[in-house]
């Protein structure tokens, strides 16, 4: 019996368990849930968003645009109506000075602090302490080519930030796509608030390697749900011809967590199996979803329909070590790297730079922690190599630290497959998956 993690215990212990079956249903896509909330505030009318995230990083969303002004009402459980701002350029939030604590939520920071830069407004983003040590200086240098009056409140580079208002104008705005896709999305979204100037379009040219551009593909996708539509050469030039603004949808459904999905495919197929989650399939707008073809070259049955993926152990039984780019799945990536242990041989995770600069540095905090279990781990600038030990024997009693990092929880919550366990800190997982231990316990059996 697994007990449920509260937030404020210090650790959990999880026994060995010997198989993982059944179905889940996903809690909303975080991603999508607060894009969602940020395009829903800034169109014109009224939003229904249906089947909303509830976790630390979407109530941050909902704070912040409640603080500014926006009207949200939750009608439901998960089912909100929010009443956008949308109407006159410049933009301006109903509350024109404000204090915003952002939590640790990129999906947060990034955005909010692109579509403030053009609100002509007063205010001061900042976060948690990790928060502060993330990057956000390309996104502060493409919001200055336009004029955007951003101060860097601690260090150069780093939030906190203070935002004034500003003479914004439409100029060709270059970024960097190589640290974090989210500054991309923060200015893609932040493109139809610019006032409309004769023979000028706002466009962004990304210099660099485009990182994670799934979720790029997902920010054009919901401004699409919103009536805009981005044109884009390449995924290198991207443009906003002809005035759109953002108008509500209507209603709008949040799809289940792709990233989310991962911790339960992986333990159908590490715990025979099979394990269903419903929420997305086929139609899912989430990159994360190709987390279930990574396992599919490990050897995994996966079935898949429109609102479903299932996942089994391997026919042979046997799972096979994989050599992977994962610059697509950089979240799922990281439960692909427990799932190594399972394996036969060494996995290689590749391309995922990236892990250093989110929760906690990820590519140094996983290699430690996968070596408490034995396994032989190399960790590079930009990638892991994770042997497990020989005869699959992996070591007992492990007491695994978290980093205040959610996916820490759950992607090791996934080793008590093979061996009972400690997870510190297991309240963590508030910031995408609230109830995660409890939808874990049950689909795994003594
Ligand atoms: O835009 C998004 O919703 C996200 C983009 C990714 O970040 P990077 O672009 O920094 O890789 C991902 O890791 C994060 O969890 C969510
Ligand atoms: C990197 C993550 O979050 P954030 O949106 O804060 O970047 C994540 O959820 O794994």
């Amino acid at each position: 019996m697994i007990l449920p993690a509260k937030h404020d215990m210090k650790f959990l212990d999880l026994p060995v368990v010997k198989s993982a079956e059944g179905v889940v249903r996903l809690p909303g896509s975080k991603s999508i849930s607060n894009r969602i909330l940020l395009l829903a505030a800034l169109a014109n009318g009224v939003t229904h968003i249906r089947n909303l995230l509830a976790s630390d990083d979407t109530a941050r969303m909902l704070d912040a645009l409640q603080t500014l002004g926006v009207t949200i009402v939750q009608i439901d459980g998960s089912d909100y109506r929010v009443q956008g701002i949308g109407g006159q350029l410049p933009l301006r939030f109903p509350v024109n000075e404000a204090d915003l604590f952002l939590g640790n939520a990129g999906t947060v920071f990034r955005p909010l602090t692109a579509v403030l830069a053009l609100a002509q407004g007063r205010y001061r983003l900042s976060g948690t302490s990790r928060m502060h040590e993330r990057p956000i200086g390309d996104l502060v240098d493409a919001l200055r080519q336009v004029g955007a009056d951003i101060t860097y409140l601690g260090e150069e580079g780093f939030p906190p930030l203070q935002i004034q208002p500003a003479r914004i104008r439409i100029s060709a705005i270059t970024v960097k796509g190589d640290v974090s896709s989210q500054f991309l999305t923060g200015l893609l979204m932040a493109l139809p608030l610019f006032v409309p100037v004769e023979g000028e379009t706002p466009a962004i040219t990304v210099t660099g390697e485009l990182i994670s551009r799934p979720y790029i593909e997902l920010t054009i996708a919901l401004m699409g749900r919103f009536g805009v539509h981005v044109e884009h050469e390449g995924w290198r030039h991207f443009a906003l011809p002809g005035g759109q603004r953002y108008c509500s949808p209507g209603e709008i459904f949040v799809e289940g967590d792709a990233s989310s999905a991962s911790y339960f495919l992986a333990a159908g197929v590490v715990g025979t199996g099979p394990v269903r989650v419903e929420g997305i399939g086929h139609g899912s707008l989430q990159g994360d979803i190709r987390f279930a073809e990574a396992l599919e070259k490990m050897g995994a049955c996966i079935r898949r329909g429109y609102d479903w993926i299932e996942a089994g152990a391997p026919e042979s039984g046997d799972l096979r070590a994989i050599d992977l780019d994962c610059n697509h799945i950089p979240d799922a990536a990281m439960t692909l790297a427990v799932v190594a242990l399972f394996a036969k041989g060494t996995t290689t995770l590749r391309n995922i730079a990236s892990w250093r600069v989110k929760e906690t540095d990820r590519l140094a905090a996983m290699a430690r922690e996968l070596r408490k279990f034995g396994a032989v781990v190399e960790e590079g600038p930009d990638f892991l190599r994770v042997t497990p030990p020989p005869d699959g024997n992996l070591a007992a009693h492990a007491i695994v630290d978290t980093y205040d990092d959610h996916r820490m929880a759950m992607c090791f919550s996934l080793a008590s497959l093979g061996v009972p366990l400690r997870i510190n800190d297991p309240g963590c997982v508030t910031k995408t998956f609230p109830d995660y231990f409890e939808k874990f316990a049950a689909i795994v059996r003594a």
